[in-house]
């Protein structure tokens, strides 16, 4: 891989509905200058149906779904290209099967208390997922174990926040890995200083650069 063009690497924004994973993942997209795929627009017809109707996704509903977004995933891959996605990726197991994207897989696991994701849902319009489901949602969830590359970010923050705090981690977990080439964190580096020096009041770099 030459330096030019460094490996892709994908990031998985995860977590229970209602956590941010969309508006977080859209952002995120946008800073790296990646491609966005919303995980719940590759849901079969009948998994929305079933939701919208209060009832959980089983196993067997949701393997054909993951499938989905993991071809997605391996097809970018081989492009060159990587991708923002969004999936819950509730289970270890789901996210073992993910993470088999072909390119260094990162997942960002957006936590929060109950309370919090259930007044957020509570005011969100226009979506198919009820907010009786979160119960389930957090009954389903394996937060990541020390071996899975990726880290927990808390919800609480104002969005922007909690994307700059994203941007910091994010190169050390695409550099880290043993699949990565040597390039694959510099773009995720130099969109993390970007991401800084855009969130810093204007002129604080030159006044702090003239000490
Ligand atoms: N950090 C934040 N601070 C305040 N509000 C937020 C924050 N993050 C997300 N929200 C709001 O919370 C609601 C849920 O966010 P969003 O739809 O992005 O969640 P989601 O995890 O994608 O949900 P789902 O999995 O059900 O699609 C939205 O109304 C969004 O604007
Ligand atoms: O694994 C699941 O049970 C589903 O993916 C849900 O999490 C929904 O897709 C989503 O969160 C609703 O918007």
């Amino acid at each position: 891989m030459s330096s030019s063009s460094p490996q892709p690497a994908h990031v998985i924004v995860m977590g229970v509905s209602g956590t941010g994973k969309s508006s977080v993942a859209e952002a995120l997209a946008r800073e790296l200058g990646t491609r966005f795929v919303e995980g719940d627009a590759l849901h079969p017809e009948a998994n929305v149906r079933k939701m919208a109707a209060g009832t959980p996704l089983t196993d067997a509903d949701r393997w054909p779904w993951l499938d989905l977004i993991v071809a997605a995933m391996r097809r970018e891959a081989q492009e060159g290209n990587a991708l923002v996605v969004t999936c819950s990726a509730l289970k270890r197991s789901y996210r073992d099967v993910l993470a088999d994207s072909g390119a260094v897989t990162v997942f960002v696991h957006l936590s929060g208390s109950r309370e919090l994701i259930s007044s957020r849902l509570g005011g969100r319009e226009g979506h198919f997922f009820p907010q009786a489901l979160l119960d389930s949602q957090l009954d389903t969830l394996e937060p990541l174990g020390p071996d899975e590359n990726g880290f927990a970010v808390d919800v609480a923050a104002p969005l922007d926040e909690e994307l700059r705090e994203i941007m910091r981690r994010l190169p050390d977990h695409v550099g880290a890995r043993p699949d990565a080439g040597p390039d694959a964190a510099r773009p995720h580096r130099e969109a993390a200083a970007r991401s800084e020096a855009a969130a810093r009041p204007e002129g604080a770099a030159d006044r702090a650069a003239d000490r």
